[in-house]
């Protein structure tokens, strides 16, 4: 991995904050938008990132360890550009892929192929990008005759097939990956797994990585970042990020 110092920034998060209102109800959250009055049926505040400052160097292979509710998702949401810091800023430099939430964002109307199409332009593709990506995602996806169907005629599997087939497809500069992600039967499993080996094994790809398991964060990443209630607890080599996190169990 090209983790020097000299590697351009691909991640900056500059005293990030970002704090989740509960309300007593969906009614009040509803209610909260238009009235600053009445703060009663505010239970109370989370801060699922609380002043949260790293860089990530283009290359780097980077692991985020953390119990329930550490703040890892919410960390990765921000990258992806799903939810917003309420304080600070991240700066993200590269194309994006996330293996989270696959199935989202597809139209259910439109067929597998024509919502590769969608995507690549919601992506800012060009015509010739997308048409060279095509054949990527059907080879991959596997779909057989479904993929020229619309896809509310899919079942889940076939969804997440299709969203994964995307979004390692389109040689992300960054991959975002949720180990507790599992996609469709077991063969297709071990073919996703062998592919996010190979973009992870790709140095010029940044990965960051959410797990519970230190033995897959050592095999896939370098660094290790442990967090805690939405603060940064440990930042440094994968095994001594890892023997951080198992004395603090
Ligand atoms: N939309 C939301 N509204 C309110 N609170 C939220 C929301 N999303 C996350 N939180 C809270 O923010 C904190 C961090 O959650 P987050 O999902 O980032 O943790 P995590 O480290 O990914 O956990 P896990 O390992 O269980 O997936 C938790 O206390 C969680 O309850």
């Amino acid at each position: 991995m090209s983790s020097s110092a000299e590697a351009p920034v691909a991640i900056k998060f500059d005293h990030v904050t970002k704090t989740y209102k509960l309300y007593e109800n969906d009614r009040q959250r509803f209610f909260s938008i238009f009235s600053s009055r009445d703060k009663r049926k505010l239970i109370t505040k989370v801060n699922a990132s609380n002043d949260l400052s790293f860089e990530i160097k283009k290359g780097e292979a980077v692991a985020f360890l953390g119990h329930n509710g550490a703040g890892k998702s919410t960390a990765l949401k921000m990258i992806t550009g799903v939810t917003f810091p309420t304080k600070g800023e991240v700066i993200v430099n590269g194309t994006v892929s996330a293996l989270l939430e696959l199935t989202a964002g597809f139209d259910m109307a439109l067929t597998g192929r024509e919502n590769i199409h969608l995507r690549g332009h919601a992506m800012g593709l060009d015509a010739d990008e997308i048409a060279a990506l095509e054949p990527k995602v059907v080879e991959f996806a596997d779909l057989g005759v479904y993929i020229d169907q619309p896809v509310r005629t899919y079942s889940s599997g076939m969804k997440s097939r299709l969203g994964f087939a995307f979004a390692v497809s389109s040689d992300p500069e960054i991959l975002v990956v949720d180990e507790a992600l599992s996609v469709g039967d077991k063969q297709f499993q071990q073919k996703c797994f062998a592919r996010v080996r190979e973009i992870m094994e790709d140095e010029n790809v940044t990965v960051l990585f959410v797990t519970h398991s230190s033995s897959a964060a050592q095999e896939f990443c370098t660094r290790g970042i442990v967090l805690d209630k939405g603060t940064k607890k440990f930042d440094g080599s994968i095994q001594d990020a890892i023997a951080f996190y198992e004395s603090h169990e």
